[in-house]
């Protein structure tokens, strides 16, 4: 008798792109979860299986396999606050309070140097810090958004590009309207971008009219885009629109509409205990900027008690003028640490909680989470790894723990968007450091010039 005759059928390997076989695998979702000897399946920039290695290479024909046998593998990290092209300006103005430093530094410096090859060159400068420390998503607020755009794309980095608006006039646009029209332009020319996205960005209360709030709601609704603001930063801005409006910055957009779940507030470091249930009530996010709020003075937010109230708080690094680092690894664990602090409550913002803000949490802001955030089969493939083979990453006895505590940016060895490796064994794919360090020194020469 043929011994085959009844041996159960096997299906042929699947062919795929990429197989990663990483030591620890954390995927986000499902929350808390470690997997050990697991790999990551990859075709056409999809996650297409998370299983165990043995299992894979039964399952998969891959046309490149990636070994990752001492590294930490999970999503690609999101920076939910930034002002990319402001790399050019980092340095500039130290040790300043908020509005100090814009007032009397920062703006007059836009005002002058601020242009479309301005933005371009200091958001290439931006993409490369970021992919380099594992950002794979940024969302970004500055003028000539197309040239911020067209940095991303060329970097290869997924972006949220805002479309701001402010009611001055500057060397991008006279007055809020034209902000807005020039900002819908560049949406419609690059829609169909796919690691493009979009949202509206109103600087901040204190610089946008009722009334143009009141276009950027009816904007929002009609074209499904999130809205990304500074809110409630400093106590200055709160006693000064009491003075002005006679209500806080909160109550003022609560009342023109603006609180729903393409609410993103960068900073909220001001809020009150009812204001908390105000944005979990309405499903708004948060964008977190530990260093920035710490550097400008501004304050520490009170993030144990929003996470507590079921707020969704993602983190950001602010931009490099007033950080002066675009380094999430850094604003993850300092976020774990202020919470704990602030709190008195040492198991406020665990490493998984952490993790869960810099990955999911933003993607969800950014009404992303369907494509990133976590490495659910058929979201994107975009992915950071650790290199735990190292002297300050020894031993591992829980990788969610050395990922925040102890791994800084400087570990991050690989990196993928879109299935594509912009980062390779802590090398950049593209070779144009000297190219970015060149370009980022001659800005320096020009605004130093100028002072
Ligand atoms: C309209 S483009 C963005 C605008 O925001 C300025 N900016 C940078 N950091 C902050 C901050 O922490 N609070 C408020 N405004 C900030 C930036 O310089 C641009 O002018
Ligand atoms: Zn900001």
């Amino acid at each position: 008798m043929n011994n085959t005759a009844h041996a159960p059928k096997l299906s042929p390997p699947v062919p795929i792109d990429l197989l990663i076989e990483a030591c620890w695998i954390i995927p986000i979702e499902p929350a808390n979860v470690t997997l050990e000897d697991y790999a990551l399946a990859i075709d056409q920039g999809n996650i297409i299986a998370l299983l165990p290695q043995a299992e894979a290479r039964t399952r998969f024909a891959p046309r490149e396999t990636v070994l990752l046998p001492n590294h930490i593998l999970m999503p690609g990290l999101v920076n939910l606050h930034t002002h990319a092209a402001m790399t050019l300006l980092r340095g500039l103005a130290d040790d300043l309070p908020l509005m100090e430093w814009l007032k009397n530094h920062i703006w007059p410096a836009e005002a002058k140097h601020v242009s479309p090859q301005f933005v371009y060159d200091g958001t290439r400068l931006a993409c490369a810090e970021m992919l380099q420390g594992g950002i794979t998503c940024f969302n970004d607020m500055y003028f000539f958004p197309k040239a911020a755009a067209e940095a991303a794309l060329h970097a290869g980095i997924r972006a949220s590009i805002g479309l701001v608006t402010m009611e001055f006039s500057t060397a991008y646009a006279t007055d809020a309207d034209d902000y807005l029209d020039k900002g819908m332009t560049v949406r419609d020319q690059l829609r169909n971008e796919t690691l493009l996205s979009f949202c509206l960005a109103p600087h901040a209360p204190y610089t946008v009219s009722d009334q143009s709030f009141a276009r950027i709601l009816t904007l929002s609704e009609q074209c499904h885009l999130p809205i990304h603001l500074h809110l409630h930063e400093t106590a200055q801005e709160i006693t000064d629109a009491e003075k002005q409006y006679g209500q806080r910055p909160l109550e003022r957009l609560r009342q023109i509409g603006l609180l729903s779940p393409g609410l993103i507030a960068a900073h909220a470091v001001h809020l009150t205990c009812d204001e908390i249930d105000t944005l979990v009530a309405h499903g708004c996010s948060v964008a977190h900027c530990p260093s920035a709020n710490l550097k400008l003075a501004s304050g520490i937010a009170p993030v144990a008690d929003m996470i507590a109230h079921g707020l969704n708080v993602g983190l950001g690094t602010d931009g490099a003028a007033s950080n002066n680092r675009l380094d999430i690894f850094m604003e993850m664990r300092m976020a774990a640490l202020l919470a704990k602090a602030q709190s008195g409550d040492a198991e406020a913002v665990g490493a998984h909680q952490a993790l869960r803000m810099v990955t999911l949490a933003g993607a969800q802001a950014l009404g992303l989470d369907a494509r990133i955030g976590s490495l659910r089969p058929g979201k994107a493939a975009d992915l950071c790894a650790i290199d735990t083979a190292k002297i300050p990453l020894t031993p591992c006895y829980d990788a969610a723990s050395l990922a925040v505590y102890s791994a800084g940016r400087e570990h991050v060895s690989d990196v993928w968007v879109a299935g594509i490796q912009r980062l390779k064994s802590g090398q950049r794919v593209e070779n144009d450091e000297i190219e970015l360090i060149n370009s980022g020194r001659l800005w320096q020469n020009r605004v130093r010039l100028s002072k």
